[in-house]
């Protein structure tokens, strides 16, 4: 099977500063796969080479098969990869369902007739009210996205690359900033709304990624050291050893 997303070999160099060192990562169509690492590891930086926001020193990246290791990040989600930010990117000043409609609106923007654009709008307010309620933001339609609560935003931006269109999404530490009970509905609103699409995260909240992921991947130093499910990842000595640490028990 064609992966969802293929890291092969990647290395990244800042100066003489070798951040990545061959990185390897195969996700399935449909797999959450997070990836952990200490401070420091390379985490941010293989998302940024990922979503087009820099080149990698040497290696290749692949979407569903397609070469996307020299695109920038509009055509990286032009074809179908979305990443949400921990500083959410959601416009103020427009309401919740402006904001997915103009996503919407974004991913089909279409060209050449006045019928297909009508068409086009009408699918694009259809789609904002299937992910409104996706979200879990229905009673929230009318409210200007600047007055939701940190953890509404959150939701919203997830709703902004699942009404782009996302089939693939790069999740930046969803739960960070979140109190407990805030971070637990966080997860169930990912594992519900992403269904059947592919998610990478990057997280620190060992709740988070053992709670969601499939597969989970342990950057260190650049280089992944284990790549398994969470049981596998687990007891995985050197994982334990490198980041985990032995007190973790969950
Ligand atoms: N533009 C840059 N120029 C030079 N060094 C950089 C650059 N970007 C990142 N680095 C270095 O690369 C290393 C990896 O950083 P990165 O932010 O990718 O780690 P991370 O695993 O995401 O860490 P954290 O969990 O703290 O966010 C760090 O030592 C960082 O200082």
């Amino acid at each position: 099977m064609t992966a969802a997303l293929a890291v092969q070999r990647v290395y990244k160099r800042f100066g003489a500063t070798e951040v990545l060192c061959g990185v390897d990562l195969s996700i399935e169509p449909g797999e959450r796969h997070a990836l952990i690492g200490p401070n420091g590891a390379g985490k941010s930086t293989l998302f940024n080479l990922i979503a087009g926001g820099g080149r990698p020193s040497a290696g290749r990246i692949e979407l569903f098969g397609v070469d996307i290791t020299r695109l920038g990040p509009a055509a990286v989600n032009r074809r179908g990869l979305a990443r949400s930010f921990q500083n959410t990117s959601v416009f103020a000043g427009l309401s919740v369902f402006d904001n997915l409609r103009c996503a919407a609106l974004f991913a089909e923007r279409g060209r050449g007739s006045r019928w297909r654009r009508w068409t086009h709008a009408r699918a694009a307010s259809e789609r904002a009210e299937q992910v409104l309620d996706a979200v879990g933001l229905g009673a929230r339609a009318q409210v200007l996205a600047g007055t939701l609560s940190y953890a509404e935003q959150r939701a919203l931006d997830l709703g902004l690359a699942l009404a782009g269109g996302a089939h693939t999404l790069l999740l930046d530490e969803p739960t960070a900033g979140m109190n407990r009970a805030e971070a637990a509905r966080a997860i169930e609103l990912i594992r519900s709304a992403t269904a059947g699409r592919t998610l990478l995260m990057v997280e620190h909240d060992m709740d988070a990624v053992f709670g969601l992921a499939d597969r989970i991947s342990v950057l260190v130093e650049g280089r992944v050291i284990a790549t398994g499910t969470p049981a596998a990842i687990r007891s995985h000595a050197a994982v334990r050893a490198a980041y985990l640490g032995d007190g973790f028990e969950r």
